[in-house]
């Protein structure tokens, strides 16, 4: 009894304390809140706020644990003072039985029994709570020593937190105070920038009410002196108005009458409009009915005039191959950079007639030249070729044929007749269509190819294809009375490629005859003599066709030439052989009976192929350049002389086997006769007599 009494008392102590404990707590908590509250940020607050609430709980909690654990003290209380209520009043029963006990020991000692039964009974009962409540306070106290050690821990990390926040804050704070220093900093510069603009801002201020004070100064006077004149001229004003109002009262009869004429007249043009409108109409509708009237017609008549021309140039061609006139043949070269930049260029072709030439000349007047073919620049040497085919074949048939190019320096003569290899002019086209045509009659015909190349050069007449191209030739006639060049050399060709080996050897001896080729060739004549013999291998017929393709020297004017010297000496027999041409073309054109061919070295040469039965070509060259308008000219006035030569019709040279074998009995005859004299040259120039 005693000792549960002991007991219970150590618990009630241990409970005591634990109240102050948990009061102690609270204050803890309490004054970790408030320092919280004042220190820590709002979050970390509301974070404490929660872990406070969360421990409020648990306090609370525990307390009503404790009350739990206190009511169940205080019924322990009530029983163990029940007991001992009891137990002192067994006590005294038992002092009164005691008293009683010689009476009563009997029963007494059984009563006895039973109590001290009971009373162990009782103390086992007083042990087993007793037990009972050490077990539970022990529990109670494991329980609330680990709450409290919860607690701690949860205080302290609250405050490891307060700490950290503590530093975290004071950082913040540092560099809040840092910030706020450079601020501070700039601020004060901005103040100070702030303070010196107000100054200025007060300055310009106090300047603007300077200013504006004398504006306003300046304007009040203005405004005065412009009242002033204002008045003056409103002054003048109502004077003029009142002189014009007079004067209108003076007019306006006279403008009413004028106004009432006016709306007269206007009613007149709007009845006159009416008039013409549909009068128009119909005007219009008659003019374009003539319109298209006359355009069907014109229409017509250019269709009926086109028609004209060709049938004119037909009939031409004929009329050229019957009285066998010359033919004229004009190629316009293009620009080229020699002419300049941009040049101003003057030749065109008739819209009309595309063989018509129009030049147009320096006073600004166009001249327009009749040709049988007008090539202009940009017609092709195969273009040019194709027209001269025809007359290139005649010379397989018989024919004496000459073409040659005529025209001032640099006009393209070269260019034509003998062009650059990748483009070759007419000489080169023109050897390799008489091959064709030789084979496409071979099954009936054999024929022989022969061609000389010679130059003439101040009168002076060269072998270019020999070996000693400065031997001078000269130009015979023989017996027959036919041309011949003693000495000149025949190469006979038969195929393209030996033709153009003989054109390079020719090429080669003219080049080493001059010091500057180009000025060389255009001061001299180039011929290429070309003779094709034909044999008819049936009838023994033979023919001969001869062909010569002529490169004239450049025909400019001497006196435009300004030479002098050996140079003047060129220019004149230049000029000499070309006045010479133009003699002989004079001469034929009148139809003189003596035609001066011998006045010069080329048209002696010439001879058989400019008169007589020859078909003649000649191809003009004109440079398109307004520079050289006047020498263009001079080459077409000419070429219109030439044109209208009549030489009369061609004739074939083509004769029969027996007069060949007379020939040949005559040509034995003369040969063996002991007063024929032996020639030098290799193949006779001149051809035997001609007979048609
Ligand atoms: N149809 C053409 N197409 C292209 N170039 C041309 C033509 N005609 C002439 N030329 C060029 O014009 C220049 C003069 O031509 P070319 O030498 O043939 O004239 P030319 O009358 O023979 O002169 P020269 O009297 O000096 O011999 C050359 O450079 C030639 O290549």
């Amino acid at each position: 009894m005693l000792n549960l009494t002991k007991q219970s008392e150590g618990h009630k102590q241990k409970l005591s304390v634990s109240d102050d404990e948990v009061a102690r707590l609270r204050a803890e908590v309490e004054g970790l809140r408030q320092a919280a509250e004042t220190t820590l940020s709002k979050q970390a607050v509301i974070k404490l706020e929660e872990q406070n609430t969360k421990l409020q709980d648990k306090l609370l909690r525990k307390e009503a644990e404790f009350v739990e654990l206190d009511l169940k003290h205080q019924e322990n209380e009530k029983l163990i003072g029940q007991l001992r209520l009891d137990l002192s009043q067994r006590k005294e029963q038992i002092v009164e039985k005691f008293i009683e006990i010689p009476v009563e020991s009997e029963a007494a000692k059984l009563e006895l029994a039973y109590y001290k039964s009971e009373a162990k009974e009782l103390t086992q009962t007083i042990n087993r709570v007793k037990n009972e409540h050490r077990t539970e306070l022990a529990a109670c106290e494991t329980k609330y020593q680990e709450t409290i050690a919860g607690m701690q821990s949860e205080i302290s990390d609250a405050r490891g937190q307060y700490t950290k926040f503590s530093a975290m804050l004071k950082s913040r704070d540092e560099k809040e105070e840092e910030a706020n220093n450079r601020h501070k900093t700039v601020v004060d510069g901005l103040e100070k920038q702030l303070k010196q603009k107000k100054s200025e801002l007060t300055k310009l201020r106090q300047d603007m009410v300077d200013k504006v004070v004398e504006l306003e100064q300046r304007r009040d006077t203005d405004l005065e002196n412009l009242q002033l004149s204002l008045t003056q001229n409103m002054a003048d004003a109502a004077k003029e108005n009142k002189r014009l109002k007079e004067r209108l009262g003076e007019v306006q009869p006279q403008l009413d009458e004028l106004r009432a004429d006016y709306l007269h007249m206007r009613e007149l043009c709007v009845q006159l409009q009416q008039l013409n409108k549909s009068e128009t109409i119909s005007v219009a509708k008659q003019l374009n009915n003539a319109i298209s009237q006359v355009n069907e017609h014109n229409k017509d008549l250019v269709r009926k005039y086109r028609k004209e021309v060709a049938l004119r140039k037909k009939y031409h061609n004929e009329l050229v191959e019957l009285k066998g006139n010359i033919r004229v043949f004009c190629r316009v070269r293009p620009v080229i950079k020699e002419d300049g930049i941009s040049p101003h260029t003057v030749l065109t072709a008739d819209v009309d007639d595309e063989d018509v030439l129009v030049v147009e000349n320096s006073k600004g007047r166009t001249q327009q030249f009749d040709v049988d073919k007008l090539f202009l620049p940009e017609m092709s040497q195969e273009k040019v070729f194709d027209e001269v085919k025809a007359l290139v074949t005649s010379c397989v048939d018989g024919y004496h044929v000459c073409i040659f190019a005529y025209g001032q320096t640099g006009s393209g003569k070269t260019y034509t007749m003998e062009g650059p290899s990748s483009d070759p002019g007419i000489n080169q086209r023109a050897l390799a269509l008489l091959f064709e045509q030789a084979a496409d009659r071979s099954t009936d015909w054999s024929f022989d190819i022969k061609v000389s190349v010679l130059e003439i050069y101040n009168e002076t007449v060269r072998d270019l294809l020999s070996s000693d191209p400065s031997d001078k030739l000269d130009i015979k006639l023989n017996q027959d009375g036919n041309l011949h060049v003693p000495g000149l050399s025949w190469v006979q060709v038969k195929n393209v490629n030996e033709v153009n080996q003989t054109f390079e050897l020719g090429h080669q001896n003219r080049a080493t005859a001059s010091t500057n080729m180009n000025e060389y060739s255009s001061r001299s004549h180039a011929l290429l003599c070309v003779e094709v013999t034909g044999l008819n291998r049936t009838t023994g017929a033979k023919t001969l066709g001869k062909l010569h393709l002529v490169d004239l020297a450049g025909s400019e004017r001497v006196s435009k030439s300004g030479a002098d010297g050996a140079r003047l000496k060129e220019a004149q027999s230049i000029n000499k052989s070309l006045s010479a041409l133009g003699d002989v073309i004079a001469a034929l054109r009148s139809r003189q009976n003596f035609v001066p061919y011998r006045n010069s070295k080329l048209t002696y040469l010439l001879q058989e192929s400019l008169g007589g039965d020859s078909k003649v070509l000649m191809i003009v060259q004109v440079a398109p350049v307004e520079r050289h308008v006047n020498e263009t000219l001079c080459s077409l006035n000419f070429a219109q002389r030439v044109r209208s030569v009549e030489l009369g019709a061609a004739g074939r040279k083509l004769e029969s086997a027996e007069v060949t074998a007379l020939k040949g009995r005559l040509a034995h005859y003369e040969n063996s006769s002991p007063l024929s004299t032996p020639t030098k040259q290799t193949t006779p120039y001149g051809t035997p007599a001609r007979r048609k």
